[in-house]
């Protein structure tokens, strides 16, 4: 599985590009098995998520291949539209080929997508919209088996603006006969970049990125070019490196749009952060103070993939801060972790308390989830000494080739194989 181990205390500098985003890249490499032919993605991350994903593309009968950072998907040969339950189990977004595959073919089977432990992760909003557009499903043996007769537009309210359920309507209503329109729709950027890639294809979307998102029904896709965003998450993390070390970085192909609060907040502790077109400059002295409030929440709020992030440079802060996690019930699992580096972390309910210390100590700590795990990794790096952290697969499914990109600022950080 892997370790990472950390020398820690040595300021980040230096200048580094950005990855496209995981969470755009995606459900866009599932909405290609909408078109007929040859899709090509630019900027595609070489993470872990994105090699399962382009495992369930083969498995189903597309051609898939990797140059570099692009991805050419040809639907072609697609002969199948049963996701096997080994690769559904592997991730979280395995769930994003059944909009695709019931609008395209007309049947999709699943079973429980796996994906981060966070949280209870219902699918129950994917399928009431998929059924509200006509879709008819049966529950047997674990499997989930998805039929639709030509789908009819609708209107459908999310009761919570889930990011996936959005996105699964969204790919299904473009195939559906009619018109829908989708209420409490999520605004992630994530959200607008598929809709892009969906309207190049010959989608006829509007108001992607607000609160409700309007559908008119095309009868077929075409392949084409799309380049991904890039990474906000990723962008984040490095922000928050560069802020715990007391360093000076360049973070070149970022979107400051889609950063505003993470900014805004790194701000508050005391980070010079400053934008040029698609470069950021993250200054710090290292002397970091603490914020009142942090709260988990959907874009624009505070995203909750930073919280972890965010708490361990919150336990080197002066002072004490508040977070509270709204999205996911159990997203703390790194409290005992960074406790072990002797941070000073109280946990009530879904708030937690963070007393800042002077600073961090090494040790031995284990990546619970996939930000847990790069929380941790910040962590090791602002502390003086070497921290080992375990289970790094779980780090490689969101952050490509994360050591490398720490070593191109300067960050002493080695993979250890079992
Ligand atoms: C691949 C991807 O894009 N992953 C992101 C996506 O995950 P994901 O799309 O899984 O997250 P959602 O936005 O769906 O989840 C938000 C909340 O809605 C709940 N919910 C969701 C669907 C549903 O059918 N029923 C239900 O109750 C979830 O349990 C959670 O409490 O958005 C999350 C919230 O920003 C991010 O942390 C993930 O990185
Ligand atoms: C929770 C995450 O991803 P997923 O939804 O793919 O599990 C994440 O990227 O932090």
């Amino acid at each position: 599985m892997g370790k990472f181990a950390v020398e820690g205390g040595i300021p980040l500098t230096g200048s580094v590009r950005v990855h496209g985003a995981k969470n755009a890249a995606l459900p866009i490499l599932a909405a290609s098995v909408m078109a007929k032919g040859e899709s090509i993605i630019y900027d595609v991350p070489d993470l872990e998520d994105v090699r399962v994903m382009q495992a369930i593309l083969t498995s189903l009968g597309a051609r898939v291949k990797r140059e570099g950072s692009t991805i050419t998907v040809d639907s072609t040969g697609i002969c199948s539209t049963e996701v096997p339950d080994d690769l559904m189990r592997q991730m979280r977004s395995s769930i994003f080929l059944m909009g695709p595959l019931l609008a395209r073919y007309g049947s999709v089977r699943v079973s429980k997508p796996g994906g981060c432990t966070i949280g209870s992760r219902p699918i129950d909003l994917h399928v009431k919209g998929l059924q509200m557009l006509g879709a008819v499903m049966k529950e047997s043996h674990g499997f989930l088996y998805c039929e639709a007769n030509g789908l009819k537009g609708t209107s459908f309210y999310l009761d919570i603006p889930s990011v996936g359920a959005t996105e699964n309507i969204l790919m299904a209503a473009v195939l559906a006969k009619g018109n829908t329109i989708i209420g409490n729709a999520a605004r992630e950027p994530e959200i607008i970049d598929l809709a892009d890639f969906l309207n190049k294809m010959g989608a006829k979307i509007r108001g992607a990125g607000e609160a409700t998102i309007f559908v008119e029904g095309v009868s077929e896709l075409k392949p084409v070019e799309h380049t991904i965003i890039p990474d906000r998450v990723v962008t984040g993390t490095l922000m928050i490196g560069a802020a715990m070390t007391g360093g000076r970085i360049h973070l070149e192909n970022v979107n400051p749009s889609h950063l505003g609060v993470v900014a805004t907040k790194l701000m508050e502790t005391g980070v010079e952060i400053e934008f040029d077109h698609d470069i950021m400059t993250v200054t710090s002295n290292g002397r970091l103070k603490s914020v009142d409030r942090i709260q988990t929440s959907y874009y624009p709020g505070f995203p909750t993939d930073l919280q972890a992030p965010f708490m361990a440079l919150l336990t080197i802060a002066e002072g004490t801060s508040i977070i509270s996690e709204t999205v996911f019930e159990e997203r703390y699992k790194h409290v005992s972790e960074l406790r072990r580096m002797g941070a000073r972390i109280k946990v009530d309910l879904r708030t937690a308390f963070i007393e800042g210390v002077p600073e961090l100590t090494p040790a031995q700590v284990e990546a619970t989830d996939l930000r847990a795990g790069a929380a941790l990794v910040l962590a090791g790096l602002a502390a003086k000494g070497i921290t080992t952290i375990d289970q790094i697969y779980l780090i490689d499914r969101g952050y490509e080739r994360f050591e490398e990109m720490l070593g191109a600022l300067g960050a002493r950080i080695h993979r250890m194989q079992d």
